[in-house]
């Protein structure tokens, strides 16, 4: 995944506490430790000390105590953190204490399968709203959905309250949709299609490419094999710190 990001986007739902300044890698790597605390307390874990949790996320014990130590969480010696406390610290930075409506535009084989999904909700997230240029789509029901046309976005943007849209057409549509969606006052953008967007300052774009993924992978399998080439073979490389997850 990659993103740009702008300071001092204004927001849509009013005033907010203010926040710490994190860094983007640690706000990248908290929705993992949300994951895996979810994942604790659902297994009846009441607290878990930091190489616990660190193992459970896929990350190294000292860049998570880092992490959480920006959000004034140190855990407890010879205890950890307490789970739940966690989970309610993280979910508010993250600002998951409510519901956020999220608009999807294109609609088309990536469309029906994100409108399909049933992940989001439970992680906070509404997909209010199913947007497409195709009048042969448009009517169709998708979980529930009525897919509508894109030029109801204005209407759709108010009656649903989106803060979030994504972007699921061809790279050509991509850029227009984006105008659309910042029009009507959408600032948080994910961006599937794979093209580089130019949003006004105090837009969020995040763009989602599974080819660079599996790109950077190959990267990987390449340098792997270039090094058990080597006399001696392939060091004991953490291969997920190499990747820096
Ligand atoms: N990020 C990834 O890993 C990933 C994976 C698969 C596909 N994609 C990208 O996602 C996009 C969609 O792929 P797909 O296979 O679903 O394509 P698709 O052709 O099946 O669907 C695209 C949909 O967008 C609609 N559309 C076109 N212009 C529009 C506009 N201006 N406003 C609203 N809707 C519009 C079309 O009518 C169609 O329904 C493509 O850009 C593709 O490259 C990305």
């Amino acid at each position: 995944m990659s993103q740009h990001r702008h300071p001092g986007a204004p927001g849509r739902a009013g005033a907010v506490p203010a926040l710490p300044d994190l860094p983007e890698a640690t706000v990248a790597r908290l929705p993992e430790y949300l994951r895996a605390l979810h994942a604790l307390a659902d297994t009846g874990h009441e607290t878990v000390s930091s190489e616990g949790l660190a193992s459970a996320a896929g990350v190294n014990s000292a860049k998570l105590r880092k992490d959480l130590s920006h959000l004034g969480s140190y855990g407890t010696r010879g205890v950890g953190y307490d789970v739940t406390l966690l989970i309610e610290q993280i979910e508010s930075v993250l600002g998951l204490t409510q519901c956020r409506s999220v608009a999807l535009v294109g609609v088309g084989n990536l469309g029906h399968a994100l409108a399909g999904y049933d992940g989001f909700a439970s992680r906070g997230f509404r997909i209010a709203a199913l947007l497409d240029a195709d009048p042969s789509r448009v009517g169709e029901e998708i979980n529930g959905l009525v897919v509508r046309h894109v030029d109801d976005l204005p209407r759709v943007a108010v009656e649903e309250s989106i803060s979030i849209g994504v972007i699921a057409t061809p790279a050509p549509a991509a850029q227009a949709v984006a105008d659309q969606l910042v029009a009507v006052g959408v600032t948080s953008i994910l961006n599937f299609a794979p093209c580089v967007l130019s949003v006004p300052e105090g837009v969020d774009v995040r763009k989602v490419d599974l080819a660079i993924e599996l790109q950077i992978l190959s990267f990987h399998e390449h340098r792997k094999a270039s090094l058990t080439a080597l006399p001696g073979g392939l060091a004991a490389t953490d291969t997920q710190e190499a990747i820096g997850t």
